[in-house]
């Protein structure tokens, strides 16, 4: 496949090639290490810059560039030390003055050969015989950065008319930042495509971090609404990593949602949520039954990640067969979770970044077994055409400890515990209940694959049990030992998989299966678990995990409804009955329970609510009420306020029925902060946040003005500027006419307010003499870049309304916007 500049195989991504001979585009590329976006494996996912809407937001910036330190620094730097040396080399090179040590800090070539890799694939056949050298030798290729454009951003139509790549690293850095575009693997953006999300849809994210698909799927529903209206839907982003929490909540604040909740549970016991009412409200004899389950459901698990070996070079040296086989049960696990949490003909996606088959079909295999027949494998090959995808695999081998197993009944009992049955093709032979977890041991540590002191195997036990295989060769044991023993294949259609190869289109690889639910009845890894019961040891197989299902212990909520304490949608579905209730103290349950995390409170301050209202002339069509939350209890100290859809409210109420089983790490978005200047004339002590302010906008009529381009520049530049100095006369009365304290001031073609929620505006205050900008430096130079990029410096044609005197003064700010 030649280079190319500009690849859009999927509508929205805008691709710029690094490598290539030819004409080559000002993107520089930087080494994986030193960017912020690794996916895979458990550092994985892309982050892109710093999370800022337009106006910036306060200390935003650096908060962001901690992170992406911290991220950063938990990956090992293999592009500066490549070929790192041995302790053993170090010294001897330190003591030998003939042994070069190579202290130069710059890039370095580094290891990007693993025999066992090589082996390991070719007996897998995951690529074709005639394509391995083109495969094998791509993987060692950097990969073309990627970018994702925001449909839902006024900018993005502009992205693509740009003739012109002047400055294009400078654009791209800085639309990365405001939310306009994301950077992120092509290959990365194909798993949410194929969910098939609507607006409406309840989503669930089940790993999300460090948000790139989470991004793109609010990206999916907020899209097409109209701007200032809120989509029905929503999306539940869960990570189990409380740092990399962070970095997700930091990423999707560029997409300035109300439509999002982020958790942090493990995923394979992400807890239900299931409220039982038994109001005489309601029909007489029957329960009102709310439950939490979703139209969507990504899992995009955490992997081996030798799919994005391109980006993440240092996985050469690390890779060993034993990262798959250690993460396989996790896996399955957590997918089980997400099927049990899915609706009745809900969609979901199960991906990984890796191309191996036990972390990718032989989990799928495992969820079609298991569900017995309530959850079917799509067939998606009409989905996405331009997308080259190989189908999944139907056959594959375990390697455990240097040696090939190619079905259960080869693995040593002393390999039992950790090499599981679920691991190899379920044909028919397969039993139903033979691939058990519970007691096992704790495999989810990568383990060398050389270690072989668990086998006397023997290739002649077990002779070929299926016909017809595709494979060639038959097993070969670490000393390159032949041995005839060959995998089954699989009885379910697999082949509905799919698995996306570096080399079809010059991308990473990835792993795709579209499932959906067909029926209720299905089975639940997680059966017998209280929610959020993290001790209990997931068990795959208990019949006895059945019977317990059917007496869920219930709790009272301070509501007086009743929550029922259990995790299994068949029990979910089934249940019709009046379960007995025990009272419990669910306060104090509840202090226990999330220690460390604030509690969300609705904030129902009413006379603060009108007071907020009417200061900024918020239209009434804009609904408060049961929409606003603070982290806080005591409504006296409540520093900021968040904007929740009626979705994530009701999800908010229904978790406050059930106990608060969600634990809530952000959800919403910020739209007031208690303002802590000491100007005392100001009558609103909430100021609005910027990144709140898109939504906003639209209702608000007091307290906003919109400047000519050229104030506007002013104010950026100069932060503050007495009203004698603003250049457009109109705009000094009526800034100087402001109540004293936070106004917003706009960028609006015709200045009619109120003005819509694309435009241009940042937070300032209105102080006695001046108007000052409440932007961070470091977002008010950024923000006068972007005026640059967006509105340059040639003439435009319909300046009129930015006022003559903008011309005479700065004749180079004429936009054409305007
Ligand atoms: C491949 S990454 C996810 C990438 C993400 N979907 C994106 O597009 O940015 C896997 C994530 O799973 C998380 N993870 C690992 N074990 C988990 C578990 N048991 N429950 C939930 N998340 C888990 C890791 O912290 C990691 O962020």
């Amino acid at each position: 496949m030649g280079n190319r500049k500009v690849f859009d195989f999927l509508t929205g991504i805008l691709r710029i090639w690094s490598s290539g001979s030819r004409a080559k585009p000002k993107v520089e590329f930087i080494p994986p290490n030193q960017r912020s976006d690794f996916e895979g494996g458990y550092g994985g996912g892309e982050t892109t810059g710093a999370t800022k809407s337009m106006g910036g937001g306060r200390g935003g910036q650096k908060r962001g560039r901690t992170q992406r330190r911290h991220f950063r620094q938990s990956r090992e730097n293999v592009w500066k030390y490549g070929n790192k040396k041995t302790r053993a080399e170090e010294e001897l090179a330190a003591t030998d003055s003939s042994a070069r040590v190579d202290r130069n800090p710059s890039w370095e070539p580094f290891a990007t050969q693993n025999a066992g890799f090589e082996e390991y694939y070719k007996e897998q056949g995951i690529v074709p015989k005639e394509e391995w050298e083109e495969f094998n030798s791509l993987l060692r290729k950097p990969l073309p950065a990627a970018f994702r454009i925001n449909a839902r951003r006024a900018e993005s139509t502009k992205l693509r008319k740009n003739q012109t790549l002047e400055r294009f690293h400078e654009f791209l850095k800085q639309e990365n930042e405001v939310g306009t575009i994301t950077r992120q693997e092509a290959v990365s953006m194909v798993p949410p495509l194929f969910l098939d999300v609507c607006p409406d849809h309840y989503i669930l994210d089940m790993c999300a971090a460090p948000g790139s698909k989470t991004f793109q799927l609010l990206e999916i529903i907020h899209q097409s609404v109209k701007p200032g209206l809120l989509p029905n839907g929503l999306v539940i982003a869960n990570d189990v990593d409380v740092q990399r929490c962070n970095l997700l909540i930091h990423q999707t604040k560029r997409m300035c949602s109300a439509n999002l909740i982020v958790t942090n549970h493990e995923a394979q016991y992400f807890p239900s949520c299931l409220s039982v009412m038994d109001s005489p409200r309601e029909a007489r004899g029957e329960l009102k039954k709310e439950i939490l389950q979703f139209d969507r459901v990504l899992c995009d698990v955490p992997c081996s990640g030798d799919g994005t070996l391109r980006k993440a070079p240092d996985i050469w040296r690390k890779w060993n067969a034993g990262m798959g086989n250690g993460l396989h049960r996790l896996q399955v696990e957590i997918a089980m979770r997400g099927v049990s949490l899915l609706k009745l003909g809900g969609r979901m996606v199960y991906s990984t970044c890796s191309l191996n088959p036990v972390e990718n079909e032989a989990v799928v295999s495992e969820i079609l077994k298991r569900s017995k027949g309530s959850v079917e494998l799509l067939d998606v090959s009409s989905e996405l055409p331009e997308l080259v995808r190989r189908p999944g695999l139907m056959s594959w081998k375990v390697r455990d400890k240097g040696v090939w197993l190619a079905a259960y009944e080869d693995v040593p009992m002393s390999r039992k515990g950790v090499i599981f049955p679920s691991m190899f093709p379920c044909d028919l032979s397969c039993k139903e209940n033979d691939s058990q977890f519970d007691n096992l041991e704790d495999t989810s540590g990568f383990e060398s694959s050389r270690d072989e002191e668990h086998y006397s195997f023997n290739p002649k036990k077990h002779p070929v049990d299926v016909e017809g295989s595709e494979k060639e060769d038959g097993c070969r044991d670490e000393k390159g030992d032949f041995n005839e023993t060959k995998a089954k294949i699989s009885s379910f259609p697999l082949e509905r998989c799919m698995r996306i190869l570096p080399h079809d289109q010059n991308s990473g690889a990835f792993f795709i299966a579209v499932l959906q639910k067909v029926s209720s009845g299905v089975d639940d890894s997680t059966k017998g678990i209280l929610s959020g019961n993290r001790n209990y040891k997931g068990s795959m197989s208990s019949n006895e995990g059945d019977k317990q299902m059917v007496r869920p212990s219930m709790d009272v909520s301070q509501d007086g409804s009743i929550a029922a304490d259990e995790t299994g949608c068949k029990l979910e579905d089934e249940m019709t009955t009046k379960v007995g209730i025990e009272k419990t103290n669910e306060t104090l349950q509840n202090k226990e329970k999330w220690r460390g995390i604030d509690p969300v409170v609705l904030f129902r301050d009413e006379s603060m609510i009108e007071n907020i209202r009417s200061f900024y002339g918020i239209s009434d069509s804009f609904p408060m009420d049961g929409h606003l939350v603070s982290r806080s209890s005591d409504a006296n100290h409540v520093k900021r306020i968040y904007y929740i859809s009626k979705s994530v409210h009701d999800v908010l109420q229904l978790n406050f029925k059930v106990g608060q089983k969600l634990r809530i790490a952000s959800l919403g978005l910020k739209v007031f902060e208690r303002q802590t200047s000491k100007d005392v004339s100001a009558t609103c002590p909430f100021r609005l946040s910027s990144e709140g302010l898109s939504l906003l906008l639209p209702y608000i009529s007091k307290q906003i003005l919109c400047a000519t381009l050229v104030d506007f520049r002013h104010l950026l530049q100069y932060r503050t500027i007495k009203f004698p100095d603003f250049v457009d006369g109109d705009f000094r009365d009526k800034a100087s006419a402001l109540m004293s304290g936070c106004c917003i001031i706009a960028l609006q073609e015709g200045h009619q307010i109120p003005v819509d929620s694309s435009a241009i505006a940042i937070v300032c205050w209105k102080g006695k003499t001046n108007l000052s900008i409440m932007v961070s430096q470091l977002d008010a130079q950024e923000l006068l870049d972007r005026l640059e990029v967006r509105f340059g410096k040639q003439k435009g044609s319909s300046e009129s309304s930015m006022g003559a005197e903008q011309e005479a003064v700065c004749e180079e700010d004429i936009g054409e916007e305007f």
